[in-house]
């Protein structure tokens, strides 16, 4: 495991004020009781983030985390390989997700069965599962994505806002086998110390980017995995121009992984010609009455 001890108590320090100090690129947040304005949707997840970090790590403290880790026997099933094989099995590595709302979309599904939506991803031939546990914007819990990674055997990466070390280790307590880091929300300082530290728990990491100065820091890391997220955390609105964009600038010893908006095989198809091998998506399979079917439409014939 990697020296951690300037991660002992680090929760505790952190203010939403401090944030630029902690790590936390975005400072400031909208006043309590103002809804939040679009501008400000990745800053309020993050707060809210900080809050609930505080909250659960007193409850959990770090050394208590790390104590139940040496009980741990399985290791993480490998997402970044798993990908890697159905990519050359299938020329397209797909992540789906489960969520049950998200800032843009509201409620997404009205019955939210985890497991059930797992078996059927898994059995339409996704590489891998994606489960968004952060519960005031997403309507998730932690038990959602040890529940799916139970009913599967497909790796899974848990899609928060991770900020704190806290987070890495309780990330590979609850089972994930990847987590991602969101350039837009860290310091290259802190991404550096999440990213290291979560290969010291061997954990796979994902480096999400929106634009290209995000891209080029996100290459100054040295990870495999850089997904490109299409949606403008401004307007919420999703863009597969992002992608088209900023995937030939990836260079080839990386993986792109193309994120949100992306609805049909055709958009499948159009992401592949610019350079991206794996798709991560979510809403528009849940939207469908059989969830599996959508999936292996979008990964077309075998
Ligand atoms: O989805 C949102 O509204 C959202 C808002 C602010 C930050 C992140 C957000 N979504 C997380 C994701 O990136 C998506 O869940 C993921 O890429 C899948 O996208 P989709 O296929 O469009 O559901």
């Amino acid at each position: 495991m990697a020296d951690d001890t300037a991660a002992e108590g680090r929760v505790d320090r952190l203010t939403i004020e401090n944030g630029a100090d902690a790590g936390f690129r975005l400072a400031g947040t909208a006043p309590s009781g103002v809804p939040a304005t679009p501008q400000d949707v990745l800053e309020r997840i993050c707060a809210q983030t900080l809050g609930e970090v505080a909250r659960r790590s007193a409850a959990l403290p770090l050394k208590e985390i790390k104590a139940r880790l040496k009980d741990l026997h399985e290791a993480p099933r490998g997402f970044g390989h798993a990908l890697k094989l159905k990519t050359a099995e299938r020329q397209v590595g797909l992540i789906a997700e489960m969520k049950k709302s998200s800032p843009s979309a509201g409620p997404i599904l009205a019955s939210y069965d985890p497991a059930a939506i797992a078996r059927l991803y898994e059995q339409a031939g996704a590489a891998c599962l994606s489960v968004l546990t952060e519960g005031p914007s997403f309507g998730g819990h932690v038990a959602d994505l040890q529940i799916a990674r139970a009913a599967v055997s497909l790796p899974v990466l848990r899609k928060d806002f991770i900020l704190e070390p806290w987070q890495v280790y309780e990330s590979r307590l609850i089972g994930a086998d990847c987590i991602l880091l969101i350039m837009a929300a860290l310091t290259d300082e802190r991404a550096e110390e999440l990213l290291s530290m979560a290969r010291s728990l061997d954990l796979d990491v994902l480096v999400e980017v929106h634009d290209e100065p995000e891209l080029d820091r996100a290459l100054g890391l040295n990870t495999a995995l850089i997904g490109i997220n299409n949606r403008n955390l401004k307007t919420l609105k999703t863009e597969l121009g992002t992608t088209l964009s900023l995937a030939p600038r990836v260079p080839p010893d990386r993986i792109v992984v193309a994120e949100s908006g992306i609805r049909s095989r055709e958009d499948v198809l159009r992401l592949a010609g610019a350079g991206a091998s794996c798709f991560l998506v979510g809403e528009s399979l849940l939207r469908q009455a059989d969830p599996g079917e959508a999936c292996a439409s979008l990964l077309g014939p075998l």
